[in-house]
């Protein structure tokens, strides 16, 4: 058996009557949004056979397994980076262990600076497209034909329909979510100026160090993505300020409540 299918056969096992349809990944600063989750069912990522262990300060490490908006979801309440020196092909793992219990969507969240100065911390972008610019893929390797295609079309990586939906929901609630590229950089160093202003050109309106591999190893098994990035702080060398995680955690909690609220209304919308 491979990682992911003794991963599944382990959650399997714990669901008993649960049968989450909507994966949710909780971005730096923004775990607290598993607390609202009712019934819940924890399972550290340690127990799960195949799962590595969360590092990174602020990524509790943990699977959340209940219900959220009156829709049953798994949240994942922290992540996996490759700067952690994770292989690419570890990160396929939680992603095709959800996929393979009944997750048929994905909804990425993290934390990432912003490259433009009117896209202000605080602020939220929907993902519509990404810039991959690691030259890293987690789905480098043999491929298993019976996940997922050799070679993958893109076009449409970020789903239509999720976008629309979470863009009206935002509208109802008055909350402004902006719309543009997120690029992944590898990390774990944040970037110099003059690479924020080459990043600027080359197209990308978010920077951050996760949620792409994620997408790429979702979108290959078959699972329709979207992805909300909480903008903690402009790009280096546009505010004068000194970047740090410290930051990112602190603006991603302020930030956390208002993406909370409207991931929750998403989900009731989904009924
Ligand atoms: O997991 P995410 O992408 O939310 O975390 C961001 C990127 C780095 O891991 C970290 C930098 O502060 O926050
Ligand atoms: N690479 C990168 N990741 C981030 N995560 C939060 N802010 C940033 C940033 O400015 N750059």
């Amino acid at each position: 058996m491979k990682a992911y299918q003794l991963s599944a056969e382990y959650l399997r096992n714990k669901l008993s009557q649960r049968k989450p349809k909507v994966a949710i990944i909780l971005g730096s600063g923004l775990g607290s949004l598993a607390d609202a989750i009712e019934d819940p069912l924890i399972i550290p990522y340690y127990d799960i056979p195949g799962f590595p262990t969360a590092t990174v300060h602020g990524h509790k490490g943990q699977l959340v397994i209940g219900t959220l908006g009156n829709q049953e979801v798994a949240c994942m309440q922290g992540r996996f980076h490759l700067y952690e020196g994770i292989s690419p092909e570890v990160l396929q793992i939680p992603l095709r262990a959800l996929k393979l219990i009944g997750c048929e969507q994905v909804l990425l969240t993290n934390a990432a600076g912003s490259l433009h100065s009117e896209m202000a911390p605080g602020s939220l972008m929907l993902i519509e497209d990404h810039i991959n610019f690691t030259g890293l893929n987690p789905l480098t390797g043999e491929n298993d034909e019976a996940i997922g295609p050799r070679f993958l079309d893109l076009t449409q990586a970020y789903d239509r329909d999720m976008r629309t939906s979470i863009q009206r929901v935002a509208k109802e609630m008055k909350i402004e979510l902006h719309n543009g590229v997120y690029l992944w950089a590898v990390g774990p160093t944040f970037e110099t100026p003059a690479e924020i202003r080459m990043f600027r050109l080359l197209g990308a309106d978010a920077i951050g160090m996760s949620t792409v591999p994620e997408t790429l190893v979702a979108r290959h098994c078959g699972m329709k993505v979207a992805a909300i990035s909480s903008i903690t702080n402009l790009g280096a060398g546009m505010s004068g300020n000194a970047l740090s995680h410290e930051e990112t955690l602190d603006e991603g909690q302020k930030a956390a409540k208002l993406l909370g609220d409207l991931i929750v209304k998403w989900l009731e919308s989904l009924l």
